[in-house]
């Protein structure tokens, strides 16, 4: 299931926040987003599912106009984690889980079965019980991440999943994300992570997409200068992985 946006405008008050971005993310393959804070990657996101309002521009889940679909219908073809883990309720993790059945309406499985291989699969059953504010941040991104699991869906879509975790729990994030077989849109931060795991990428300025392709295309130093003006040098290691370091 392909998820398209098409010449997307935001503003805010006077300020144009997204002009005019384009961007496709498709089957089995993670497509990343990346570009500095401010640049526009949540809230092209949350146009997705009508949590910012756009101006301009059509969204598409394949062929299906997304303003055409309710929201549970959304929701059983694409999850979304969302870059604040804050609960503003005492829900213990068991029933988090259990939310992201909400837009299924029937199933033949035990639902507790389901929660249950959600918590199993990201090695977290001993939080089934806990509440989810007694949580740390990236414990509760694990949270999140198996309620979509519950879910279900064709497709995730991710702010900065990674973000509180450490560096065994963000390569089992994205491990899963890689061997999930969906479509994966992702905002990211990490240029190694990204570098690793996404097969495609648009780096993002100031509201546009500045450029995008494979992440030997778009992660160049120039690119990377221009866009973080920061100074760094691309590498490869042994195994011909390649990799970026800041220069001082
Ligand atoms: N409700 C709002 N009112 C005013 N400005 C807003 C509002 N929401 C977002 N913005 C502005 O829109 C711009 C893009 O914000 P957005 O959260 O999309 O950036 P981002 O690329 O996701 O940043 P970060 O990497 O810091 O999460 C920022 O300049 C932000 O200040």
């Amino acid at each position: 299931m392909s998820i398209q946006f098409r010449d997307i405008e935001v503003k805010i008050g006077n300020k144009d926040i997204l002009k005019k971005v384009s961007l496709k993310a498709e089957d089995n393959k993670i497509t990343g987003i990346i570009g500095p804070n401010g640049s526009g990657k949540s809230t092209l996101i949350k146009t997705f599912f009508s949590l910012l309002p756009h101006h301009h521009g059509e969204i598409f889940l394949d062929d299906h106009n997304v303003k055409a679909m309710s929201s549970k219908e959304i929701a059983r073809n694409v999850a979304y984690i969302g870059q604040d883990s804050n609960s503003m309720f005492d829900f213990t993790v068991e029933e988090i889980i259990k939310m992201g059945r909400f837009p299924h309406d029937s199933t033949t499985r035990n639902i507790k079965d389901i929660v249950y291989d959600a918590l199993d699969t990201l090695k977290i059953n001993e939080f089934a019980k806990r509440s989810i504010r007694t949580l740390s941040g990236g414990e509760r991104k694990l949270v999140y991440l198996a309620r979509s699991i519950a879910q279900n869906t064709d497709s995730i879509i991710l702010d900065e999943p990674t973000n509180h975790l450490d560096i065994k729990h963000q390569y089992m994030i994205m491990n899963y994300l890689k061997s999930c077989n969906k479509t994966i849109l992702v905002v990211i931060h990490d240029i190694n992570l990204a570098l690793r795991f996404c097969d495609k990428i648009y780096m993002m300025k100031e509201g546009t997409v500045y450029q995008s392709g494979s992440v030997h295309e778009v992660f160049t130093e120039q690119n990377i200068k221009s866009v973080f003006e920061v100074d760094g040098v691309i590498n490869r290691d042994s195994k011909n992985n390649i990799f970026f370091t800041v220069e001082k």
